[in-house]
């Protein structure tokens, strides 16, 4: 049998975040993470807790377990036509089932591919834009790429803005940490304020409330 990808949901949209927020994005989203198992009573014990996604199964918008081809299909269906097809590889932790060949197919239909990664696991080399967010942890293996977007504050000892800065990104992102009843947006601007090498990513999605 034909292996398969399981996919979660896929959806047209723009992307909300980092260097290339505003940019109108197919996003195809990987069921499964490493770093948590995606159910709410193991959150408390996860290596990654502040998780904002439901990655689990194939139930999402266009989910399923698709072939190479099939899944490629299913992304070029969802780009309406004009500018640079875009599809944002994310999950759950993409790069947990995202190889070469379906980047290959990917590429055969025009797509630039671009990845969401917790920097846990080799990026194929074709990939064309990388985006690490470290998590406190866990260990990080990948230390270069397009951008660094680090989700804060994460108090844990190892996870501080500090610890990333001499690693090999073009861009350095501090994302507010999402969570119910703090509003960590005004932290990240203070520390981007007091350390200008870092930039504010906003969760721009949120805010126009789209996928
Ligand atoms: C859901 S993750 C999937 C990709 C990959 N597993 C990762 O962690 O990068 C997509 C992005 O959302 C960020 N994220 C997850 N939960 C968040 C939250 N509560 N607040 C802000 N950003 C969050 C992640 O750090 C990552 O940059
Ligand atoms: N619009 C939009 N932008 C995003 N950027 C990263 C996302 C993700 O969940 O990986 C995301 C997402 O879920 N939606
Ligand atoms: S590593 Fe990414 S997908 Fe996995 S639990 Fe953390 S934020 Fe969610
Ligand atoms: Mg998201």
């Amino acid at each position: 049998m034909a292996r398969t990808y399981k996919i979660k949901e896929s959806f047209y949209t723009l992307q909300g975040e980092g260097a290339q927020a505003g940019r109108a994005a197919v996003f195809l989203r990987f069921a499964g993470c490493n770093l948590w198992s995606g159910r709410e009573e193991d959150r408390s014990g996860a290596v990654c807790q502040f998780c904002d996604t439901d990655f689990i199964g194939t139930d999402g918008q266009n989910g399923g377990r698709y072939t190479l081809q099939e899944c490629a299909d299913l992304v070029a269906s969802l780009w309406p036509g004009g500018g640079t097809p875009y599809v944002v590889c994310t999950g759950g932790e993409p790069l947990l089932q995202l190889d070469e060949p379906l980047i290959q197919a990917l590429h055969d239909r025009g797509f630039e591919v671009a990845v969401e990664t917790n920097g846990t696991v080799v990026v194929p080399e074709s990939i064309d834009w990388v985006c690490v967010s470290p998590k406190a942890n866990a260990k990080l293996v990948v230390t270069v790429g397009d951008e660094l977007k680090l989700v804060y504050p994460q108090p844990e000892w190892g996870a501080q803005p500090p610890a990333f800065t001499d690693l090999g990104f073009t861009h350095f992102f501090l994302q507010p940490k999402d969570e119910p009843g703090t509003d960590n947006t005004p932290a990240v601007v203070g520390y981007c304020m007091a350390h200008p090498q870092w930039r504010i990513s906003l969760q721009t999605h949120k805010m126009m409330g789209i996928d």
